[in-house]
């Protein structure tokens, strides 16, 4: 009633404001008929719209501000995606958070991500520009961290075509090839236990290395060790809270900050091994640039636009694009695997069921990426983990560009959006029994009732996951290849189960647990 009421009379006031308007400019000069001013009428309007919009928009529920840090504790949890779930069940799937003065609203069923990522992309494809981000991000200029400008959109086209078009030709045998590899190096370890994420980051990695440059590297080499342990380091630390007070809090950047001098010293790590790569594939291909690998089809794609557009894009878009293939690609999808095998040390007969399925169907020879749509219980599984440990479970916070609304609530420009995927994948709402692993039974098949399009794991609209279609085929593939060969186990009777809580930061790890590869006793090939 209130709204209605409030509605009429703005209604009301506005007519009677346009009429004491035109009586003015009629009065003021005879000849001056009233579409003379569109832009008065406009801002007018403007005025009364954004007037009526906000006291009829209600106000984002939130957890109470404490004075001065208003927020801030809510952000500082161990696992920050439980912690905002479980916010959500107390302040709805939609809540505002305060920080300094940012306001932050999370999102966590999947109808308000898709919303405010889908629905609404353009108004809030915005990262928020901040003194760390640009450090890490070489001045804004990743495609994970650039704000949504043009010179950010012409770089995600380039790079976004530069991957399709190797993906197209190459990326099949490429994932086949990393595998085949991790199939030798687990047959290697003899039925030995071992930790096995060092080797799914190699396979990932390795997957992206080949389609950027063309290289491939093995387990031992430093050069490969060095990259990782500066890309892991530079994710860890900018997620740490000594990192991102400087950016709410200004003056502490006047003091000495260890951990920051640290931050400081792996990127210009990174950015050496990174250019010494580039320069390297220059003097390589001087004659002949291969467009197979991105880097190519990047630094061929770099020169032209530079001729067609006024957007100038340089060797630094290409060595941030870099950046950012390296760092999305690698520890998202070695996570996955790595969870996969804890899910299935939980529920062995899971391995059984689908590598009957792999067996019947496919009658002794690895699959295929088309042969997806014959291997239900494989899918299954791979949505089921890809539900329950969204690698990037925050996504990254996405900011509004310009007022806008989510669910009928007013956001103002500059709002941090965080999409809380986690919670998403957590709804009650949309799946039965959320916390449980069902990869097989009433999940996703046939009436289960589960969709995989209710899933949000590569985040959606202008930032949805540059790497999708490399990651699902890459989860799907090793998945395969795996289940076929290897059934997991754990080391001894006695030994614990992984633990599936996992250690949240940018991206959500399993804690670290060892488990025997025993090959099939009788490998079909
Ligand atoms: C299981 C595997 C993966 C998952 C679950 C995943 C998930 C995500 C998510 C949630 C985002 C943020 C989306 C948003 O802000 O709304 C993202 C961004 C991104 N991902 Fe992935 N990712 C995976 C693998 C990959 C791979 C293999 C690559 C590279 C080949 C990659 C490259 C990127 C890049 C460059 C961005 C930034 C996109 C932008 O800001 O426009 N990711 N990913």
């Amino acid at each position: 009633v209130e709204v209605l009421v409030a509605g009429v009379g703005a209604g009301f006031l506005l007519v009677l404001l346009l009429m004491v308007l035109k009586d003015m400019c009629v009065k003021k000069n005879h000849n001056l008929s009233f579409s003379a001013p569109p832009a008065v009428k406009r801002s007018l309007l403007q005025s009364l719209c954004g007037l009526l919009h906000r006291p009829s928009s209600p106000s984002i529920p939130g957890p109470p501000c404490r004075f001065l840090i208003g927020n801030m504790t809510e952000l500082m949890q161990d696992h920050l995606p439980i912690h905002l779930t479980d916010l959500a069940k107390r302040y709805g799937n939609i809540y505002r958070l305060k920080c300094g003065n940012t306001t932050m609203v999370v999102l966590s069923s999947g109808d308000v991500i898709r919303e405010a990522l889908v629905k609404k992309w353009s108004d809030f494809a915005g990262r928020s520009v901040s003194y760390t981000a640009d450090i890490v991000s070489g001045g804004g200029r990743t495609i994970s961290l650039g704000d949504y400008t043009e010179e950010w959109k012409a770089h995600r086209r380039l790079v976004h075509s530069a991957l399709q078009r190797c993906c197209k030709q190459s990326l099949h045998d490429v994932i086949e090839r990393q595998a085949l590899q991790l199939r030798k190096v687990l047959i290697n370890y003899q039925g030995g236990a071992v930790d096995l994420s060092e080797d799914f980051t190699v396979a990932a990695s390795n997957v992206i290395t080949t389609l950027v440059f063309g290289k491939e590297y093995d387990k031992s080499c430093s050069e490969l060790q060095q990259l990782h342990s500066c890309l892991n380091e530079i994710v860890a630390l900018w997620g740490s809270a000594w990192i991102s007070a400087l950016d709410t809090f200004p003056l502490l950047r006047k003091f000495p900050n260890p951990v920051f001098s640290r931050l400081l010293r792996e990127v210009t790590r990174r950015d050496e091994i990174i250019r010494k790569h580039l320069n390297q594939y220059k003097v390589q291909s001087q004659d002949n640039k291969s467009t197979d690998v991105i880097t190519g089809s990047l630094l061929e794609g770099v020169s032209k636009h530079r001729k067609d557009h006024d957007v100038v894009l340089t060797d630094v878009h290409v060595h941030m694009a870099t950046v950012d293939l390296l760092i999305g690609g690698t520890e998202t999808t070695a996570a996955w695997l790595n969870w996969t095998v804890a899910f299935l040390l939980h529920r062995p007969e899971i391995q059984t069921k689908v590598y009957e399925e792999l067996c019947t169907v496919l009658e002794g020879r690895y699959p295929k990426y088309s042969d997806r749509h014959r291997l239900p219980v494989l899918c299954s599984l791979v949505h089921e983990v890809l539900r329950l440990r969204p690698v990037a479970p925050l996504a990254v916070p996405h900011k509004a560009v310009r007022d806008s609304s989510i669910a009928g609530y007013f956001i103002p420009k500059n709002t941090i959006i965080i999409p809380n995927l986690f919670g998403a994948h957590h709804d009650p709402a949309v799946w039965p029994d959320p916390y449980s692993f069902k990869p097989v039974q009433e999940r996703f098949l046939e009436g289960g009732g589960g969709s995989p399009r209710a899933l949000v794991p590569f985040g959606g609209g202008a930032r949805l996951c540059l790497g999708e279609t490399v990651a699902k085929m890459e989860l799907f593939l090793f998945t395969a290849y795996l289940l076929r060969d290897f059934c997991f186990c754990l080391p001894d009777v006695e030994a614990a189960l992984p633990d599936l809580r996992g250690v949240a930061s940018v991206v959500l790890k399993v804690k670290a647990f060892t488990v025997v590869a025993r090959p099939r006793i009788r490998p079909l090939s």
